[in-house]
């Protein structure tokens, strides 16, 4: 039996705007297990971000509930929320928000000075984790100094300095070009070959192929889901060729 990591049960989030209430989240039931790497696909506007979102707890939801190992972590305190957030969740997003007039390396540290583990310890990490994510050499050079593909496996190496529960992320290859979105994949890929829990948002079904489970939302539910064997290199054409008829049923 898999672990459920995380667990949304009948998450509703309605948004108001001029005046009218706009339901995005229709009662989701979501079960995400422990070393998995989900995948949530579907059509613009269905309300996967807004499902990430309510998941990681970066947005309240309006009606239900999202446990994390068990525990319910919808409207806590803004102060547990932080906390919870910088000892379990890592976040990556289609735009790096790396701090600007920091060093990659300093960026890290920054992320990894919240967390839990001395400073000594957290500096060891984050020159090891740089050289994992293939940009040692570039450690010292600001964000804008760097490639946009570098910049993102920056992003991941914080994403994780902090050794989380589970990564969110949100179009990781989202503004990267092909060669970049594929050093990102293979980095997320070794992440998940390596045991780490990971829920990612994407369009793309060549990052889509790299889940081991593909949920596929519409209209605010989660409307059929798809599983795979652990990712491997060598299958990646035949995996694209099935995501995409799988996809093609579901009309997307
Ligand atoms: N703050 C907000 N206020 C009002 N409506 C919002 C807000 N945020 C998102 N929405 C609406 O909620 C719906 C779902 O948005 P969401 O970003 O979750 O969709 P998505 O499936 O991730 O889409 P995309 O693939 O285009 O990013 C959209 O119709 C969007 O316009």
């Amino acid at each position: 039996m898999k672990e459920i990591l995380l667990q949304g049960k009948e998450i509703s989030k309605v948004f108001v705007g001029g005046g009218e209430n706009v339901p995005i989240l229709n009662r989701v039931n979501v079960r995400i297990f422990k070393g998995d790497f989900t995948v949530i696909m579907g059509a613009s506007g269905a309300g996967k971000s807004t499902l990430l979102y309510s998941l990681s707890g970066m947005d309240d939801i309006t009606g239900g509930r999202v446990e994390y190992k068990g525990r319910k972590i919808n409207g806590l305190s803004e102060k547990e929320t932080a906390r919870l957030r910088a000892n379990e969740f890592g976040f990556v997003f289609q735009q790096t928000h790396l701090v600007s007039n920091l060093t990659l390396y300093e960026n890290i540290l920054v992320a990894g000075y919240v967390g839990k583990c001395r400073p000594k310890e957290v500096r060891r990490k984050a020159l090891a984790l740089l050289a994992q994510m293939r940009v040692g050499e570039a450690k010292n050079r600001l964000p804008s100094q760097v490639s946009g593909g570098e910049a993102q496996r920056a992003a991941i190496a914080r994403a994780v300095i902090n050794d989380p529960g589970l990564i969110f992320a949100d179009e990781p290859t989202g503004a990267l070009n092909k060669a970049g979105s594929e050093e990102v994949l293979n980095l997320l890929s070794a992440l998940s070959e390596a045991g780490q829990s990971i829920l990612m948002v994407t369009h793309d079904v060549r990052a889509a192929v790299r889940g081991s489970r593909i949920l596929y939302m519409e209209d605010g539910s989660i409307a059929d889901e798809l599983t795979l064997p652990a990712y491997r290199a060598a299958d990646a054409k035949e995996r694209e060729e099935k995501v995409t008829r799988w996809l093609s049923s579901l009309q997307w």
